[in-house]
């Protein structure tokens, strides 16, 4: 496989959630790709789908939820969606590993760091006994645990939250996965150990040419990891670009907002900006703009035409799904793109 073909393709995913009350189209046919050694990131504000697409990839969305037919997921070649339970756990156990934004999550408190991450190596690898504790050692010394030895011993409790992150890391290392994705890792963090586990999970990257999605609400965290980045709203992804090309020329108004509510971006000269509102609960087909009400840049059509990705960009990889582009064009050309690119009468030119 080369460095350029993806080893995960997420593709029309539509994960929904049909409750007494209402269908919440929580993933609304999103695709994105991720490649080998790379680290794709998404983001969004609290409510948009992000955690939602992560557990769709691990195959852990239980009912009411359901991923919808048209959806595919493949990894190294395999799809996912039409997979039995027993197959998914192997996938778990070897391929995919996920680390979360809580720990303890992960961790069982009964039993020892030690215990838990040797049990990893006997299930997924078959590694037992004198060499079990070995590899357990060698594994917490590379995520960066003082000490490793004697702390196999000890229970997640005894651990401070950043290290019991990385000993969370270090039992999915375990399972010598390929692909890690990573949810929140660092947001219940502090500053400085959040910057410390950003660091090891890089360290690890490059050591194992692994890939990572990188799920966060947080924009300067995106710009630390990412490699590519989609943006999230209400279940639907509206742009994506390389980061530095995100950052630098962020084309969809909720990019816009999002950069702008970074701290110490525009701290200095106007206060600090934030997004008013909230994401709504994406209940309905969308067949409109779900962020135009609260868009400043929002004209008529963006509440009667669904917008499509389009191209924003000659020579990079980037994409905007709003009805302010394609730039340049008059308001009814833009709109006749968006109506031909969703109905699938546009001849792909
Ligand atoms: N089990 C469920 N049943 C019903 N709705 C759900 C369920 N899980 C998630 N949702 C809904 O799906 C939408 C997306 O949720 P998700 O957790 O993916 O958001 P998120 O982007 O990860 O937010 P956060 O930053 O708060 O973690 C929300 O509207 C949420 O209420
Ligand atoms: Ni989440």
């Amino acid at each position: 496989m080369s460095d350029e073909e993806p080893i995960l393709s997420v593709d029309n995913l539509q994960t929904v959630f049909y409750t007494d009350r209402e269908t919440i189209r929580a993933v609304d046919s999103i695709s994105f790709d991720v490649r080998l050694g790379e680290t794709v990131g998404i983001v969004g504000e609290s409510g948009s789908g992000k955690s939602v697409t992560a557990r769709s990839i691990m195959g852990l969305i239980d009912a009411p939820g359901r991923i919808e037919p048209e959806s595919s997921i493949t990894f190294d070649g395999q799809e996912l969606t039409d997979l039995s339970e027993a197959q998914y756990q192997s996938i778990r156990g070897s391929g995919i590993g996920m680390v979360f934004q809580d720990p303890q999550q992960s961790l069982n408190p009964v039993y020892t760091i030690g215990n838990q991450i040797r049990e990893s190596l006997r299930i997924n690898r078959d590694i037992t006994g004198k060499e079990a504790i070995e590899e357990a050692t060698n594994l917490l010394e590379s995520v960066g645990i003082p000490d490793a030895k004697r702390r196999l011993d000890e229970y997640p409790h005894q651990f401070s939250g950043g290290m019991r992150q990385r000993a969370v890391i270090a039992m999915m290392l375990a399972c010598d996965p390929d692909f890690l994705i990573c949810d929140e890792p660092t947001t219940a963090l502090d500053v400085t150990i959040q910057a410390q586990i950003l660091d090891l999970l890089k360290e690890l990257q490059e050591e194992r040419n692994l890939s990572i999605l990188f799920i966060t609400h947080d924009m300067g965290v995106i710009a630390d990891v990412a490699d590519r980045v989609n943006v999230m709203y209400a279940g639907q992804i509206v742009e994506q670009a390389p980061v530095e090309e995100l950052f630098e020329n962020p084309r969809h108004p909720y990019t816009r907002a999002l950069i702008d509510s970074i701290p110490g971006e525009h701290s200095r000269k106007e206060g600090l900006q934030t997004i008013e509102g909230s994401v709504p609960t994406p209940n309905e087909p969308a067949d409109y703009c779900r962020f135009a009400p609260r868009c400043p840049k929002a004209f008529g059509a963006c509440d009667k035409v669904p917008p499509q990705h389009v191209s924003v960009s000659d020579e990079i990889d980037h994409t905007a799904a709003c009805l302010l582009y394609p730039e340049g064009e008059p308001e009814s050309s833009r709109i006749e793109t968006h109506l031909a690119k969703g109905d699938g009468t546009e001849d792909d030119t």
